[in-house]
């Protein structure tokens, strides 16, 4: 294979699908397809991703209307033969609500939409996502989101700390995990989980908005370099 397909889901209400898109073809090696969200077809996607926005208006819980788009089913699929599923904030509520990964977002600990840059520390540099961070590297990445509380029950939290799931979490530009650092009250400070098998992962942060020096911070690009080599491979 020479070339990486990248299909980014669309949605009523994405509002991220397009720097999405831009970040994706940035690199070279990648081909970009739109995937409507009525559409079965992920014409031939080596990677999905599911980006940022505003799904149905958020309405009833964020994301859990756009479970139930026709291509959920697809993605689905896809995740679960093992392929590469990236959810990037709205993205991380629908995989959650669709039962891809576990736990639950609410609303933001002082109920505020928050909007800004913030540290997130990576966990895990062993999944195909993260794979070009260092184990314990800061990163500067814009959040943009009124329901990033993420929870999970203790038994929940201890099954993925066992797993080596927890990939983000919030912290100082230091990497200290603090409750200030932890600006949406999020469980243990998580910012992203993956599945057990590592090949889907959520995260709040913006990677695509955090993908050249212009635009504040290039972190969130070895993110999608990694994955691409990690498909070439
Ligand atoms: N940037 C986004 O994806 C928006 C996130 C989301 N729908 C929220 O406000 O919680």
């Amino acid at each position: 294979m020479d070339t990486v397909t990248i299909g980014i889901v669309v949605f009523p209400g994405s509002n991220c699908d397009h720097d999405t898109e831009f970040a994706a073809a940035s690199f070279s090696k990648t081909t970009t397809r739109m995937l409507w969200h009525k559409e079965h077809d992920l014409q031939g996607s080596d990677v999905v991703i599911l980006p940022g926005g505003f799904s149905y208006g958020d309405y009833l819980r964020a994301g859990s209307i756009a479970k139930f788009s026709p291509i959920m089913q697809e993605v689905v699929a896809f995740a679960r033969k093992g392929h590469p599923v990236l959810g990037i904030c709205n993205g991380f509520q629908v995989l959650l609500e669709c039962g891809l990964l576990e736990g639950a977002l609410s609303r933001n600990r002082d109920k505020k939409f928050i909007c800004r840059h913030m540290h997130v520390k990576v966990e895990n540099n062993r999944t195909m996502f993260t794979s070009l961070y260092n184990e314990s590297e800061v990163l500067n990445l814009p959040v943009a989101h009124g329901e990033g509380n993420y929870y999970a029950p203790k038994e929940m939290i201890d099954s993925l700390e066992e797993h080596d799931q927890i990939v983000f979490r919030y912290s100082d530009a230091e990497g200290s995990i603090t409750e200030e650092a932890n600006l949406n009250g999020s469980v243990s400070a998580i910012a992203g989980i993956s599945n057990r098998e590592k090949n889907v992962l959520g995260l709040m942060p913006h990677p695509e908005r955090a993908s050249e020096p212009l635009l504040g911070s290039n972190d969130g690009s070895r993110m999608f370099e990694g994955l691409i080599e990690h498909v070439l491979d």
